[in-house]
């Protein structure tokens, strides 16, 4: 394991930022940290990057207690979301800065600043200041020269979080080719779910200093195990009921009976998403509902649909746009799910 965390605790007065949280990083991994504001996402990469000490709790690298090791020190790196980038140096200056620090030749420098900028297409802007640069390059210069040194771990604080949405899908997946050419294991907090869904090798959501759950992308969509995982990523319906003892889970706000694929042992909800349920003319039995459309959302791709069941539950339904034109408002409509789209909740 390339970085192991156990019972990392953070407490700042009476505010618990990190509560015994657990983690394991791979080697050449990318990691997307997910959770609410306060989480302690922020927390947790300052503590690992050693600019905060954490109450308790051990911090390995590869097998080595890291927590006295000094920030430099680490075999480590970490980009910030404000760049923190030195404005009187130029680009070449800002990435040479730590190789200067540890007495590394001139030669020996110049060619690693010329060789990172190539890697983040800046070639050429080394003598540049940096007050000449957009916004996205300052971004590239920030991520050159958290990698110069070349870190076996870099950590990411929304790095993103400055760009305009074109440039962020697109600086996206260069950051992902770039994970991968320099083998580095990426750790990177986002507030965006769809780009932690989509840069990621594994998710891990964070809730009150804890991690709740970690999975590939898809596995933590599909299979939110909690309340809180189920409604933060992606927003499923989360529907409250219990166990029939008959391998059904009864919601009465839905006046309907779901049916997982796997039974719901003692869950007192489950997730559905909006994307897993369809309008299904004449559908009746466990995993179907009744409901009356109140409300419609065009979303590009789909429009989601809120329907309002007898019970007063509100269902969110993404109407696909190849099953034609949407109900309109008012519509009493039916409709149906898979039993694999049931998702028991355990808390
Ligand atoms: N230096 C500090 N002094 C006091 N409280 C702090 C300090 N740093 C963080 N906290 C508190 O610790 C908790 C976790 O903060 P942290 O910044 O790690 O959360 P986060 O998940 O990164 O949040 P956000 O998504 O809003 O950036 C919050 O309640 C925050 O107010």
């Amino acid at each position: 394991m390339l970085l192991s965390i156990r019972g990392l605790t953070r407490r700042f007065g009476d505010t618990i930022a990190l509560a015994g949280l657990d983690l394991d990083v791979a080697p050449g991994e990318f990691l997307t940290l997910l959770g609410g504001s306060g989480s302690g996402k922020s927390t947790l990469l300052r503590v690992i990057a050693g600019f905060e000490a954490a109450d308790s709790g051990t911090l390995l690298f590869e097998g080595r207690e890291i927590t006295g090791v000094p920030p430099h020190a680490r075999p480590l790196n970490m980009m910030f979301q404000s760049y923190a980038l030195f404005p009187h140096l130029s680009v070449g200056g800002n990435v040479a800065y730590g190789l200067k620090r540890d007495g590394m030749g001139r030669a020996e420098r110049d060619r690693r600043v010329d060789e990172v900028l190539a890697l983040v297409g800046l070639q050429g802007f080394g003598k540049r200041g940096v007050h000449r640069l957009s916004g996205g390059q300052k971004q590239r210069v920030a991520l050159a020269r958290a990698l110069v040194k070349r870190p076996r771990l870099l950590l990411l604080d929304e790095p993103l979080g400055a760009l305009d949405a074109n440039l962020r899908e697109r600086t996206g997946f260069e950051l992902r080719a770039l994970q991968r050419e320099t083998g580095a294991a990426f750790i990177m907090v986002t507030h965006d779910q769809n780009e932690a869904l989509a840069l990621a090798d594994r998710v891990a959501v964070l809730e009150h200093g804890r991690l709740v759950q970690d999975g590939p992308p898809r596995q933590v969509y599909d299979r939110p195990a909690t309340r809180f995982v189920a409604g933060f990523l992606g927003a499923a319906n989360v529907l409250e009921g219990r166990a029939d003892g008959a391998g059904g889970f009864s919601c009465s706000t839905l006046g309907a009976t779901l049916r997982p694929l796997t039974p719901p042992g003692e869950s007192t909800a489950c997730a559905l998403r909006a994307e897993r349920i369809a309008v299904r003319p004449g559908a009746s039995g466990p995993n179907t509902a009744e409901g009356v459309v109140e409300e419609l959302a065009f979303r590009g791709d789909d429009t989601l649909l809120l329907v309002r069941a007898p019970g007063g539950a509100l269902l969110r339904v993404g109407h696909a746009e190849e099953d034609g034109a949407p109900p309109p408002r008012g519509t009493r409509v039916t409709l149906a799910w898979e039993a694999a789209s049931v998702v028991p909740l355990a808390g």
